[in-house]
């Protein structure tokens, strides 16, 4: 398996609690599936989502994210499982009756109406009295910044503060559960790592509790209390993002949180032989055992005698550190962070050493 991230982007874990929160549980999927013919968009999905709680749906395109989402808040049904919501069984409950709102990466807010009534739309409808609407929509206003935005239309404002608009017609409903999906993919990265820091704060400020789905593993690691990674309808994993990063159960897993230098073959008395040779391994394994050798670029160094040899095919100057893209010999190109003097010239012949303690043997594919 080959690295397939971004050799500029940046992955900071933060520091998240180490175990699952200890609050009650707010939402809890029971063997939640869903076909649509011989597709199986859910398979099985147990889940149980706490009180207050920042948990983001996480995997490639088609691993059942949206169906999950829309089946949450009851856009679609299941095929088989239940959905509870505090305790109560709200499988067939009608999606307007579940208390939960929901923000969509394309905020369609009416452009005839100003912020404030695009807001209040929707309290109207019901038939709210004026004065309760006024209020609740102010409210929401202040909560997302937009305070002084009220009587402007939707084309005055930017791509960001739609969005904000967007929330602040989710959060006027005061809903104890708040489901987005990728809504922030449509805005450039600046404006999508301040709204980041706007979704946390209102979060903290309102301890709603907010499902997320990205695919984008960096906001998953920015944003969420736990992640919970899909892969083809099921989850594959869950926990905080340190757990996530730190302890993966899978190959897939390492590779699709952070960066990870995988390396695959089968286990000798020697360690792992595989096309780069004989790598040590952390801890003793069987003999014959297929597995993964999992290091991640903070962990690896220039070595004179190190286990792989390769040639340096890539360097970035990152401040205090230089990112280095090395091919193997096998042709495998490995990422490492190279902190300690002058980076070698691209075309360099290197070997490659690692901190022994902190590499990851994985015997599970997924
Ligand atoms: N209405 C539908 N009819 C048929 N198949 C569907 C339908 N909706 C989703 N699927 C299939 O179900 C699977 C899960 O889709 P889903 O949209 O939930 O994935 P996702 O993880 O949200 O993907 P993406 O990141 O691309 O939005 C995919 O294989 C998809 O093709």
């Amino acid at each position: 398996m080959q690295p397939q991230k971004d050799f500029h982007s940046d992955i900071a874990v933060t520091g998240s609690p180490a175990s699952a929160p200890e609050r009650a549980v707010k939402l809890s999927a029971r063997g939640l599936s869903r076909y649509y013919g011989e597709t199986v968009a859910l398979d099985r999905v147990d889940l149980d989502v706490h009180e207050g709680e920042f948990l983001t749906l996480l995997g490639p395109s088609g691993s059942g994210k949206t169906t999950l989402l829309q089946t949450i808040c009851g856009l679609n049904k299941p095929s088989r499982g239940q959905l509870f919501i505090d305790g109560k069984d709200h499988t067939w409950t009608q999606p307007e009756k579940r208390g939960i709102g929901v923000v969509f990466q394309n905020y369609a807010l009416f452009p005839h109406l100003t912020v404030s009534e695009n807001i209040a739309y929707p309290l109207k409808v019901r038939g709210m009295a004026p004065r309760e609407i006024t209020q609740r929509t102010g409210r929401a206003l202040e909560t997302v910044g937009l305070g002084h935005a009220g009587n402007r239309f939707p084309n005055e404002l930017s791509g960001g503060q739609q969005q904000r608009v967007a929330l602040a017609r989710c959060l006027v409903y005061d809903p104890s559960i708040i489901l987005m999906d990728e809504p922030l993919s449509a805005l450039d990265r600046k404006l999508r790592e301040q709204m980041q820091m706007e979704i946390k704060r209102i979060h903290r400020e309102t301890d709603t509790t907010i499902i997320f789905v990205t695919h984008d593993q960096e906001e998953a690691l920015a944003l969420s209390e736990r992640i919970c990674l899909m892969r083809d309808g099921r989850i594959v994993q869950l926990g905080t993002p340190r757990e996530m990063y730190e302890s993966p159960k899978s190959a897939f897993v390492a590779d699709f949180i952070g960066i990870s230098n995988i390396f695959e073959g089968e286990v000798s008395d020697a360690g792992l032989s595989c096309s780069d040779g004989t790598l040590p391994l952390p801890d003793a394994h069987e003999s014959g055992s297929k597995g993964y050798l999992v290091l991640r670029p903070e962990t690896m160094e220039l070595t004179t005698d190190g286990p792989i040899g390769g040639t340096v095919t890539d360097t970035i100057y990152a401040g205090a550190e230089t990112r280095l893209l090395v091919t193997t010999g096998s042709g495998k190109e490995v990422i490492l962070r190279h902190r300690a003097g002058p980076a070698p010239r691209i075309g360099a012949p290197v070997r490659l050493g690692w901190d022994r303690n902190a590499a990851q043997f994985l015997t599970r594919a997924v």
